[in-house]
């Protein structure tokens, strides 16, 4: 981690320079490697694409943004958390995990998140406008297996997922069965999912039986992705 902190320092981006008000990448790039603040790789240059078929890709971008306790410190304070309810044949689930949701950014309550959501679209190509967190209060915490249907309605779609806190599995698997990808991405790490993972493939947060810490996962939605093409 030492050798890519020291690799990424050149192109970090510092969150003072970043305005409340705007969506474009911020301008100014940091050069002091000893920087704490939090800043993320507008050039992505440790991201790492894995191949899950001819059409599904998924892509992890370790150490992406730096300085990421202060941002899961700052939502873990400021995101409106709620419980929310799954069904699961005829019975009523609670979520092992609590989840804020934001359809407008301008209710994000971090403004380092709007320039990551705008350092996303134009790295990727879609236009993000949404977002949601998940809080994952300990390794007792998951999600199950599911594809992003409700956000991802085309033939295909990439999905970021950006991690904050403590370290944990995410692991895909193609819908029809088969063996499991596993990425174990740390705080600061991205995951994303691309091509037809939404429609092909699964993925999940597994609970876990060594104890974790804290961790909030921040998910990036698009209305153009969210509507049938
Ligand atoms: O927490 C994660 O890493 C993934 C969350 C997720 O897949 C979702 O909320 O749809
Ligand atoms: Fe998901």
């Amino acid at each position: 981690m030492a050798g890519l902190a020291s690799g990424l320092a050149r192109t970090m981006v510092r969150v003072r320079d970043i305005g409340r008000s705007t969506l474009q990448p911020p301008l100014f790039l940091e050069t002091d490697p000893a920087v704490e603040e939090p800043g993320f790789d507008p050039t992505f240059a440790a991201a790492r694409r894995v191949r899950l078929d001819a059409t599904s890709w998924v892509e992890h971008v370790p150490g992406w943004l730096r300085g990421s306790r202060q941002l899961l410190d700052s939502l873990l304070a400021k995101a409106g958390w709620e419980q929310r309810d799954r069904w699961m044949f005829d019975k009523k689930y609670a979520e092992p995990r609590l989840t804020a949701e934001y359809t407008d950014l301008a209710e994000v309550p971090e403004p380092l998140l709007l320039a990551i959501t705008a350092a996303l679209s134009e790295h990727y190509g879609v236009p993000y406008d949404g977002l949601w967190v998940n809080l994952y209060r300990d390794h007792r915490d998951s999600t199950g297996w599911h594809g992003d249907w409700q956000t991802c309605r085309r033939e295909e779609c990439v999905v970021p997922v950006l991690s904050l806190g403590a370290t944990r599995r995410f692991l895909l698997k193609p819908r029809t069965g088969g063996r499991s990808v596993a990425l174990t991405p740390a705080g600061g790490d991205l995951v994303v999912m691309g091509g037809r993972c939404q429609r092909d493939w699964r993925h999940c947060v597994p609970k876990q039986a060594a104890p974790a810490e804290v961790r909030i996962s921040v998910n990036f939605s698009s209305r153009l992705q969210a509507t049938r093409a």
